[in-house]
Order: structure tokens, then sequence, then C-alpha cells
């Protein structure tokens, strides 16, 4: 029955009004969506009997709260066109921006018909033509089940005669009132008769204008829409009047003041007020015809006040809509910008974070390389420390650790004692057996003394067959003790090599700081001094440093020729 009645309701005003009442009286059999769809289709009864405070609140109401969003939208237009009707021109275009702006999301084809006609009326209305054609066209392109054709053509052609663009033989107007009578609505073929008439009376073609208007007249009546109803009269009442027909021309203004909605000064009553005066004075009836002109003048001036408040209202909106816009507009380009903000900044600190991890790389790679470097260099400064055949320390090395465990014991007034080593009749050995033999010996050698000495004891080869001791915290009898116990590990070296004998021996010179003082210098030619007279008295000992054998007299030499020549003693 909704359906039915919502199919109706323009073509069919009485079954409209009886399915209503039959629905009212079940309302409490509806459910929740039927009431709201209920509520609607009572809004348009109010809304087309012209009662349009109570069809305001019925549709805004579904607006904001109607559960199905095509309702809201359909019961927007509704109450866009009331308000519209009603002279609330400032509500009528706040609620047509709230259908424009929903338009695009609205695919029910009926209620976009229906939104669209709304906005092509309105703008009409106000004297926007080109925009109300616009939107009139496009209600035409839709085509919404064939019924856009109809109600599109009724506003465009409006639009067109209004704006004065039109004529009234062009074809578009009989096939228009056709396609709106093949869907059967005629309420919008004679909205589009009425335009005829219109213009067939702008062109004074008072004959084609009276036959038109009188041969629809009864349908029109049926139709009980009084604002359409009043029009015709008053279109009607205006052709008899030019025509010469005053008696018809008085009867119809009046019906058409008596159709008019209430408080509603159109341009139809405005022009049967003055068909009333003109046939009033014209008879000579000054007091109505004074009165009919006193209504004239004052529908024309509410008219005209009309015209300026919609235009005024029209305006205001569209200002408030256009600085709306641009507000949000301005926040957009705001909200832009600090997106483009956001996305610099993470781009910087992307940036920022390969730059760190560059740099990050470029440390780790120098502290590769250094670490590299260094363990070369560490690598050289032990190979150059080291004696390549034994392992001990090299001359130099032994040297630097000597100075450094005098200077220590010097300070500490510690004792300290050296040793020098020579072995014996080395040269035989290279002779007899070789030079690898030679070599044999003297890591031999190097071992054998090793297991006797102590950890902090300096020991380093100085010469070719000839090694250094020093022996920190050792007086010059322990000393001789332990280069007693090293002389006797030497000549217990494995005499054998390839099977051949080769005895080992070594002779050993000795001091003590206590003797020779802390100069390492003096100490080793103390030292070498006694192993001078071990090598004299056989060979094969260890002899002290007594103070009595002066070594050879050198001038002074440097420390490293110092040890060459010891080498060579
Ligand atoms: N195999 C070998 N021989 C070396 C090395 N360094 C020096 N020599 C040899 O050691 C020998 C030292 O001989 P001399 O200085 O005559 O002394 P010596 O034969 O030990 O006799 P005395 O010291 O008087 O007992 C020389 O023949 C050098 O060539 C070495 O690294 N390896």
């Amino acid at each position: 029955m909704l359906q039915r009645a919502d199919a109706v309701k323009s073509v069919d005003p009485a079954e409209f009004t009886r399915l209503i009442d039959q629905l009212h009286s079940q309302f409490n059999d509806l459910s929740a969506q039927q009431r709201e769809h209920l509520q609607y289709l009572q809004g348009w009864r109010f809304a087309y009997s012209g009662d349009y405070a109570k069809a305001i609140p019925l549709l805004e109401s579904l607006v904001d709260s109607a559960s199905d969003p095509t309702l809201q939208f359909r019961a927007g237009s509704t109450a866009t066109n009331v308000r519209a009707l009603s002279t609330q021109y400032e509500g009528a275009f706040l609620q047509l921006n709230k259908l424009l702006n929903k338009l695009p999301e609205v695919t029910d084809p009926d209620a976009r018909l229906q939104g669209m006609s709304v906005a092509a009326d309105l703008y009409t209305l106000v004297g926007e033509y080109d925009l109300g054609i616009h939107y009139a066209q496009l209600v035409v392109k839709e085509n919404a089940r064939g019924r856009g054709v109809c109600r599109g053509e009724q506003i465009r052609l409006d639009a067109l005669c209004k704006s004065k663009r039109i004529k009234a033989d062009d074809p578009s107007l009989p096939a228009a009132i056709n396609a709106c009578l093949q869907q059967g609505e005629s309420l919008a073929a004679n909205a589009i008769r009425t335009t005829q008439a219109r213009l067939f009376l702008r062109e004074h073609r008072l004959d084609d204008a009276i036959s038109l208007l009188e041969r629809h007249y009864s349908e029109v009546e049926q139709s009980r829409y009084p604002r359409g109803i009043s029009e015709w009269e008053s279109l009607m009442a205006q052709a008899y009047q030019q025509r010469g027909a005053g008696v018809n021309a008085q009867r119809m203004a009046s019906r058409a003041v008596e159709h008019a909605v209430k408080d509603q000064f159109t341009p139809p009553l405005i022009g049967a007020y003055r068909v009333l005066y003109e046939e009033a004075e014209k008879h000579g009836d000054i007091t109505s015809a004074i009165a009919y002109l006193k209504k004239s003048a004052a529908a024309d001036k509410a008219y005209l006040d009309d015209v300026t408040a919609r235009q005024l209202a029209y305006e205001r909106v569209k200002s408030n809509t256009l600085s709306t816009k641009s507000q949000l507009e301005a926040l957009n380009q705001e909200n832009k910008l600090l997106q483009l903000q956001g996305q610099l900044d993470s781009k910087a600190a992307e940036t920022s974070r390969l730059y760190i991890a560059l740099l990050m790389l470029v440390v780790v790679f120098i502290a590769l390389w250094a670490y590299r470097t260094k363990r070369s260099q560490l690598h050289f400064m032990k190979l150059s420390q080291v004696d390549s055949l034994t392992g001990i320390s090299n001359r130099p090395r032994f040297i630097q650790l000597a100075e450094a465990v005098l200077e220590t014991a010097r300070k500490s007034q510690q004792q300290a004692s050296v040793v020098l080593c020579d072995l014996d009749h080395f040269k035989s050995i290279n002779d007899r057996f070789g030079h690898a033999a030679g070599d044999h010996v003297l890591r031999q050698a190097v071992i054998a003394c090793q297991s006797h000495l102590r950890v902090s004891d300096i020991f380093g080869r100085v010469g070719g067959e000839e090694f250094g001791i020093v022996l920190p915290g050792c007086g010059l009898e322990d000393a001789k003790q332990r280069a007693e116990r090293l002389r006797v590990a030497l000549n217990e070296i494995d005499p054998t090599y390839q099977g051949e004998r080769c005895q080992v021996s070594g002779s050993f010179g000795v001091t003590s700081t206590e003797v020779s003082g802390y100069e390492l210098r003096q100490l080793l030619a103390h030292a070498d001094a006694a192993l001078y007279r071990a090598k004299a008295a056989g060979r094969d000992r260890v002899l002290p440093y007594d103070g009595k054998i002066v070594p050879q007299e050198q001038p002074d030499p440097p420390i490293d020729d110092e040890l060459r020549n010891l080498g060579h003693a």
C-alpha cells in the first residue's frame, strides 16, 4: 500500500488520499521503517494541499533521522521544495546544498530524479536559469524509469519561458506533454500546458490560449492541486479579458483568487486581482475596483518582496557556502601543507638515518683498517724485535729490555746481574757438521738455557753464538750459581747430530750491579772481561768479573758497536 500510494501520489490524488488514510488506520501494524515511509507520504500530502507549516517538520525530521538513506534524501528534496513554496528561501537553499552534496552517493534513480528536479526548480525560481536548465537536462538524461523526460522537460521549458528563450510553437512543448501523458503524469503535462498558455498570451495568440486552457480545465480541476488550479484559472481570466469576454474573465479570476494558496502572492494571483479590478472599473463598480486594486497592489508588492527575499536568501547562502568552501579549501591546503611537511620530515629523518648508517660504516671501516694496520704493525714490530733463528729477543730488543730492568733496579736499589755466554769452538761445529748443524745447536742451546731462567729474566742473542742474560734481583754469588746451572745444561745437550757426536759447551762471564754499577755499558764490558778470562782459562766455565782484568781499551763506542765487538770476542 505504501508503494502504491507513493506511485500514484501525483497522478491519482484521490487514490493517494484513500491509501494514506487506510495506512493511518493500520498504523500500529507498521514497522518502524514503514512508519517513516508513511510519515514522508503524509508530509508530501500536506505539502500538496498547501499546508506547508505541517509538511516541513514532518519531512525535515526524516532528513536527519530516517533509517533509510534514500528516504532521507527524498524527504530532503521535498522539504527543500516545500520551504521554497512557503517562501522560506534561506532554509530552502540550505537544504538544497545538503541535497547536492549527498547527490553523488544516491543511487536510487527516483530519488535522484526528485533531488535534481528540486535543484532545477529552485535555481529557476531565483532566475539562475542556466543552472536550472542544467539540472533539468540531467533529469532528462538519466530519465529514471522513463519519468525523467517529462519532469526535466517541464522545468527546462518553464526556465526557457521565463528567460524568454522559447516560442509557443516550439515542438519540444507538445513532445514533452506527450512524454508526460505516456507516463500518466497529468499534473506535469498540465504544468507544461500552463507554460504554453503563458507563451500564447505573451504572443497575443488569445484563441490558442483559450482553446488550450478550456480544453483541459476540467482535468486540471480534478487534480486537487490548488496552486496549479489557481494559476490555470488566472491565465484563463487574463485570456478571456484580453478577448473581451469580461464575464468569463471575472468568473475565472474569482476562482483563481479562491483557489490561491493562503498567503502566497504569485503572479497568477496578482493577474487575477488585476482582472477583477479592471472588470469592476469597467462596470463602474468603483468600490470593488478600488478594493481589487488595493489587493492587486498588495499582492504585487508582496510578490516583489518575495522575489527580493528569495534573491537575497540565495545570495546569502551562496556567499556563505563560498566562504565555507574557501575556508575548507584553506584548511585542505593547510592539511596538504602539513602532510607535505610530514613527508619532508620523514624524508629528512630517513636521510639522517642513511647518513648515520654511512657514518657508522665509515667508522667501522676505519676501525677495521686501523685494527689491521695495528696488527701488522705489531707483527712487524715483533719480527723486528725477535731473533728469527732462536725466537728469543734480538740484540736491540735485549738492550732495550735490559736497560729498563736495570733502571727499575737502580730506582729500587735492588741488585741485578749480567751474564754473557759464548759457545765454545762453535766455528768447528759449523766446519765439521755444516751450518745447519750449527743452527740446530744454537736452538738447542737456547732451549737448554730457557729451562733454567725465570720469567723476569732478560735473555737475548747478542752475537752469532753469544747470548746475554740479565737477572734482576740477583747478586753476584747467585748469578754465578745460576750461570753454572746454565753451563751444565749446555753440556747436557744431546751431543749427536745425524749420527755424529758434537759436544756443546759454553764459557760464561758474570758481573753484578754491586760490582759494576747500574750502567748497562759498564756491566756488559765487565761481563765480557770475565768471559774473556773464562775463554782464556780453558773454556766451559763460569768466571766472575773480579776487577783485575781490564777489557780491551775502546773509545766509548756506541752500544751497538760494542755489542758487535762483543760478538766477535
Ligand atoms: N751455523 C751458524 N753459525 C754461525 C752463526 N752466527 C755465527 N756463526 C759462526 O760462529 C763462528 C764463530 O767462530 P769464532 O768467533 O771463531 O769462535 P769459536 O769458533 O766459537 O771459538 P771460541 O769462541 O774461541 O771458542 C763463526 O764460524 C760464524 O760463522 C749462525 O747463526 N749459525
